[in-house]
């Protein structure tokens, strides 16, 4: 078992490995009742893993992944809290992957103006990022993410046993955010996706446990120092670094009505992301191959609709780094090397994409 801490506004600790759910029964001693939010797929887990608990546990099943994260949704959660009579003695948790984590994490940061938060997350996707750092929100038609609220957990518990019943699509979905951490922070990571890409996919690897808990440390390194996502500047980069691949990939989304898995998004998002900074005459061309290469390793998608730029390229007008009418992008001028992109060349950018098509 491992514990990661995260030190940024409210200190905690992500703890990971085998068995790390047992932590749960302790991060929410103390409280009243206990509402678990979950998919439905994992109801069975849920019953297991809060029997230890000593408040009223209420079961939330939410809508399976993605259809979690809508305003419909997260105004029914808030009716079920009011039914419950939940109050500030209570807690809320999140049990499931990225989209749970985010919906669950809004509620508690919106209910009674906030209450105490615990994660559970069970994809690889979760583990590494979405639970870490305090990222909450929902979709809207017009954008990914665009209402949401910084509100940490009280305490994150990756339990890897969790990730044996995880398709291997998911699973694949999780490593486009692990190569991300490595090409933004942690070289080492990318070696080991290089050295044995079957054993990341091997949900039981010690080398994708490995892996994993790289991944987290990354994470929690670039919240600890900039939770509320400062704006960047130059080479300055703050948490925006964790949004390397994310302009393209949201709007991939959005295009799609959020029927794409995040992670594979994001992995045609890095591809572009790595190829915009080399037409911008940063990033060298091998580099540029080692991103195709180690997503193309593990199964991930590098290329989108050849026709889609025009549509992409306006949605990108509401990404959150935007300002006024400025898109901001960031991009690498090496490996662990980023720097951030104001307004880039509108025929770079065309160029770029035209690069990713299939
Ligand atoms: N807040 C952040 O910082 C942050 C970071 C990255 C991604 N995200 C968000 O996370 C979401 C993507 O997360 P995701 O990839 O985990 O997707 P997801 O939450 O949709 O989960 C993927 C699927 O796996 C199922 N599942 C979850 N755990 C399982 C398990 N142990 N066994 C079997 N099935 C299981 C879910 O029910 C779902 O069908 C996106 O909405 C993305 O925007 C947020
Ligand atoms: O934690 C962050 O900050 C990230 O950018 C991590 C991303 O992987 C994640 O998808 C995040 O939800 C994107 O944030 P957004 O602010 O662009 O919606
Ligand atoms: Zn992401």
């Amino acid at each position: 078992m491992k514990t990661i801490r995260v030190n940024a506004e409210r200190p905690y600790d992500v703890t990971v490995g085998h068995g790390a759910v047992a932590g749960l029964a302790d991060a929410v001693a103390g409280c009243a009742k206990v509402a678990v939010l979950h998919p439905p797929v994992l109801a069975d887990e849920v019953a297991r893993w809060t029997a230890g608990i000593a408040g009223e546990v209420i079961p939330i099943v939410l809508p399976d992944g993605e259809a979690a994260k809508t305003a419909s949704v997260l105004a029914s959660v808030w009716e079920a809290l009011a039914d419950a009579g939940f109050t500030r003695s209570d807690a809320v948790v999140g049990v499931g992957g990225g989209a749970t984590t985010d919906l669950a994490g809004f509620v508690a940061s919106s209910w009674l103006r906030g209450v105490r938060y615990v994660s559970v997350p069970t994809t690889v996707l979760a583990m590494v990022d979405a639970a870490v750092g305090g990222k909450t929100g929902i979709d809207l038609p017009q954008g990914k993410n665009l209402v949401g609220a910084f509100w940490e957990p009280a305490a994150v518990v990756a339990d890897l046993d969790a990730l044996a019943t995880l398709s291997i699509d998911e699973l694949r979905g999780g490593l486009a955010e692990m190569i991300k951490h490595g090409f933004i922070a942690d070289p080492r990571t990318l070696e080991l996706f290089e050295a044995d890409p079957a054993a990341m996919l091997d949900s039981a690897s010690p080398a994708l446990a490995e892996a994993i808990e790289r991944s987290i440390a990354v994470k929690a390194s670039v919240v600890s120092a900039d939770l509320r996502e400062a704006t960047s500047v130059g080479k300055q980069v703050g948490r925006e670094l964790l949004n390397y691949g994310h302009t393209l990939a949201h709007a991939i989304e959005k295009r799609e009505h959020y029927t794409w898995r995040h992670g594979d998004a994001v992995a045609v998002g890095l591809n572009f992301a790595a190829t915009l900074s080399h037409v911008l005459g940063h990033l060298s061309a091998s580099d540029v191959e080692r991103h195709r290469a180690i997503l193309t390793s593990v199964g991930l998608p590098i290329s989108y609709e050849s026709d889609a730029w025009a549509d992409l390229r306006a949605t990108m007008n509401l990404d959150k780094k935007a300002r006024g009418d400025a898109v901001r992008f960031v991009l690498l001028d090496g490996v662990a090397d980023p720097f951030i992109a104001v307004a880039p060349d509108e025929a770079a950018l065309a160029t770029a994409y035209d690069e990713i098509t299939r």
